[in-house]
C-alpha cells in the first residue's frame, strides 16, 4: 500500500536568534510511514521532540533536512521544501491538525466554529449545521450551549469543540495532538470511537496521546520518538 505520509530522515535545529544564535538539535534521522486507515503514536519523554514532529508534517516548522512526502490531491508533495502556498492548499484539503486549545474567534457561535472547515470544503450550510450538532452531541456538549461562543466554556468544554471542528471534516490525514488531555473517561471514550470511525474510512493518523488506556486504544504502531534523538549523534 502507497503510504499516505512516508518521512526520510527528516531533521530539525532550532536556531535561537535572539541568544546569539545557540543551536537547539532536537530530532534527526526521523524516518517512519503512515498508511490510509493507520494511527501511528509518537511516543517518548517530554521533550524528546513528539510536537515539534506534528508542526513539521503541517508544515508549521521547517525541517533542515531530509523529505517528508504526502500523498496530496492525487500527487505527493514533500512538505520539507513545499511553498507556503502548497502548504496552504495542503490544509485545506489533505492535512487536519487538532490540537488540545480551541483558538476560538470572538463572537462565533460554537456550532458554527464547529461546521466552518466543512464550509470551506463547499459543503451547504445546513448540512455542514446538522453534523456539526450531531458531533457536539456526541461529545455531551449540551444543545443550549451551542449558539453561544466556546470563548467562555470550560477548558473540557472547549476542548470537546476543537475535537469536533478536527474530526468534521473529511481530510485523508490527520495530526493529534493531545486531543483526550483534559477529558473525563466517558467523552475520552468518545474520542477513541472517533478515531476507530476514521481508521475505517481510510484516514491516516499521527497521534501524541500521554494516556496510556487510549494510546493502547487507537495506536496500530508506535513510534519511539527518542531513538531520533539528535543529540546522540
Ligand atoms: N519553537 C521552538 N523554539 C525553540 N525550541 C523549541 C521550539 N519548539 C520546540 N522546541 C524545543 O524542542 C524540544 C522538543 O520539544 P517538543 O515540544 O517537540 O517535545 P515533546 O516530545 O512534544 O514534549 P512534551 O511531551 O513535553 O510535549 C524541546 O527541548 C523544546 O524546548
Amino acid at each position: 500500500m502507497i503510504p499516505m505520509i512516508d518521512i526520510r530522515n527528516a531533521e530539525k535545529t532550532f536556531v535561537m536568534h535572539l541568544q546569539d544564535g545557540i543551536r537547539l538539535p532536537v530530532v534527526r534521522n526521523v524516518s517512519f510511514h503512515v498508511a490510509p486507515g493507520e494511527c501511528v503514536v509518537l511516543s517518548g519523554p517530554s521533550g524528546a521532540g513528539k510536537s515539534s514532529i506534528l508542526k513539521m508534517i503541517f508544515g508549521n516548522y521547517r525541517c533542515d533536512g531530509g523529505t517528508i512526502g504526502v500523498r496530496h490531491n492525487g500527487d505527493v508533495i514533500d512538505i520539507a521544501t513545499a511553498e507556503p502556498r502548497e502548504i496552504l492548499g495542503v490544509r485545506r484539503d489533505t492535512i487536519g491538525y487538532v490540537s488540545q486549545f480551541l483558538r476560538a474567534v470572538p463572537r462565533v457561535a460554537a456550532i458554527d466554529v464547529v461546521a466552518e472547515p466543512l464550509l470551506v470544503a463547499a459543503v451547504t450550510r445546513e448540512e455542514a449545521r446538522a453534523r456539526a450538532g450531531a458531533l457536539l452531541k456526541r461529545l455531551n456538549i449540551p444543545e443550549r450551549l451551542w449558539k453561544l461562543p466556546p470563548s467562555t466554556f470550560s477548558g473540557g468544554e472547549q476542548q470537546r469543540v476543537n475535537i469536533a471542528r478536527g474530526f468534521i471534516s473529511d481530510l485523508p490525514i490527520l495530526l493529534l495532538d493531545e486531543p483526550t488531555a483534559s477529558l473525563d473517561a466517558a467523552n475520552r471514550a468518545v474520542v477513541v470511537e472517533l478515531v476507530a470511525e476514521k481508521k475505517r474510512a481510510g484516514v491516516a493518523m499521527v497521534a501524541i496521546v500521554h494516556d496510556d488506556e487510549v494510546r493502547h486504544l487507537i495506536a496500530d504502531r508506535l513510534v519511539d520518538v527518542a531513538s531520533f534523538a539528535a543529540a546522540a549523534a
